[in-house]
């Protein structure tokens, strides 16, 4: 016989009505409380199957209302740029405010621009002349040029503070109260990566807020929101920078220099975080960064970084976009796949400019064929098949800059033949080139793939084909989850 339930919540839950309405009735006999028990039972479980319901319907609605959008391409292809341009659109006011964070990042920027021309102008006899005597190295300096080195020389000396200020913001801007810098480093000289390609870059890491790292280091005196280096400090990079302004703009209007950089076929004009032809503004005692500037200052990504923007628009309205920007070097990319199960779409940046340059990471590849051999690897993903995707041709301006310097792209891509090197044809090459390996190579032939030819550092331009871009992701969403 099982025992009667304790007398002391018998007691307690007088006072509680609802507890007194469901005790079990007095005098209950076994059977009638092994009946009451299995009613109890059934009920629970129906209230259990009810609450499961109510659960998967609400997750399904907030599915529904969430867009999950992931930036794909190679490094330098122009993906974080791309997530910028959604926060000036969507987060304006946090972009602003953030605007001066990127203070550090356009200096070091310009810096190391200047000292890419420095260190062009450095004799290396190594690189000058082979040391088994064979032929010059194709970047090698005329001997008429070599010989006017020397004109070179003050200028030189007058500009070495410069070096010393870029240590100075890599340290300010690497730098952290925490042990976990978050900030990725160069290799310093004397280190075994030193000198190797790509290894030049600073980057952010993963899933870090590094403007509020650098925040950090306001110093004594508060400079206004994001602002990370404390401009009234005599140490303030500024400082150097503006007492440099002349000799820096000296050094980059110099015809000698000029043909020093074509016969090291150094264009710097085309290279990320380009801002020699704007010195004088940008090494003003007050700058503050514009969001040109911003759109154009290079900070290599490292991992996957995730921002959210809420939009509370028309059709919009109370629609999440989570967008993923990713690393895109070769390293990188393994850190692709885990997110791919749960995007809805894909925005791929095909930089169309670099046909001409290989991949910093391996120079042995041609950084459009990595563009296309990438391309091709997303289109054919069975896990993608039923995502949207979008397709960049990024760096329309630099590609347009390039064709009209003479740079033939038949060169460099055989394939295209004799036909005409203009914009137009090239462009429409390139278009077709990937909407045929999308054609060929994709596992759902209903899948459309919307091909827009950009320039993201171009706000107006981008924010058109932004908004079509996500009217289209959000129009072929709501079909998917039949809302329409
Ligand atoms: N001229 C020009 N520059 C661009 C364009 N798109 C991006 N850039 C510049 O190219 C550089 C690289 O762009 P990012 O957005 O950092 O490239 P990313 O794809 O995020 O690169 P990783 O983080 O290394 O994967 C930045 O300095 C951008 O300002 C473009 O359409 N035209
Ligand atoms: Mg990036």
């Amino acid at each position: 016989m099982s025992p009667r339930p304790p007398t002391v919540s018998r007691r307690r839950s007088i006072s509680d009505p609802l507890a007194f309405a469901l005790l079990p009735p007095p005098n209950e006999t076994p059977a009638e409380r092994e009946q009451r028990l299995r009613r109890e039972a059934e009920a629970k479980k129906v209230n259990d199957d009810i609450d499961d319901m109510l659960k998967a319907e609400r997750a399904a609605q907030k599915k529904r209302k969430e867009v999950k959008i992931l930036l794909l391409g190679q490094s330098e292809s122009g993906k974080s740029t791309t997530l910028k341009q959604f926060q000036i659109i969507h987060a304006h006011s946090q972009f602003q405010a953030e605007r001066s964070a990127w203070r550090a990042v356009i200096y070091l920027n310009l810096v190391r621009s200047v000292r890419r021309i420095l260190d062009a102008i450095t004799l290396d006899e190594s690189d000058e002349e082979s040391p088994y005597g064979g032929p010059r190295s194709p970047t090698a300096l005329l001997p008429a040029t070599r010989q006017r080195l020397p004109e070179l020389a003050t200028l030189k000396l007058r500009l070495s503070p410069i070096i010393a200020i870029e240590e100075q913001l890599i340290q300010q801007l690497a730098c952290s109260e925490e042990n976990d810098t978050r900030i990725m480093l160069p290799p310093r000289q004397g280190s075994p990566e030193f000198g190797q390609r790509g290894s030049g870059e600073i980057s952010v890491r993963t899933g870090v807020n590094w403007k509020q790292a650098f925040a950090k280091f306001k110093g004594k005196r508060p400079t206004g929101e994001g602002n990370i280096l404390p401009r009234n400090d005599p140490n303030d990079p500024i400082h150097v920078l503006h007492a440099c302004a002349d000799d820096m703009n000296t050094l980059w209007n110099s015809p000698l220099i000029k043909d020093i950089l074509q016969q090291r076929r150094i264009r710097l004009e085309e290279s990320s975080g380009f801002y020699l032809n704007e010195i004088t503004r940008i090494t003003d005692l007050n700058y503050v960064p514009s969001d040109d500037d911003v759109l154009k200052a290079r900070l290599k990504t490292v991992g996957v970084v995730e921002h959210s923007f809420s939009l509370d628009k028309g059709t919009e309205k109370g629609v999440d976009w989570k967008i993923y920007d990713v690393g895109g070097a070769r390293n990188q990319r393994q850190a692709w796949a885990p997110y791919f199960e749960d995007v809805n779409a894909i925005i791929f940046l095909a930089p169309i400019s670099a046909f001409d340059q290989v991949l910093s990471e391996d120079p042995n590849v041609n950084r459009l064929e990595d563009s296309l051999l990438l391309w091709r690897n997303i289109v054919s993903n069975k896990l993608l098949q039923k995502v949207h995707l979008v397709l960049f041709l990024n760096k329309c301006d630099l590609l347009q800059m390039k064709l009209d310097n003479g740079v033939m792209l038949n060169q460099h891509m055989t394939s295209y033949g004799d036909r005409p090197n203009d914009y137009d044809s090239v462009s429409r090459y390139f278009r077709n080139k990937f909407a045929a390996l999308h054609q060929s190579f994709s596992p759902n032939q209903d899948r459309e793939a919307y091909i827009h030819l950009t320039c993201v550092t171009d706000t107006r331009k981008t924010s058109e084909v932004i908004t079509n871009v996500r009217d289209i992701i959000l129009k072929e969403n709501l079909k998917d989850s039949r809302l329409i």
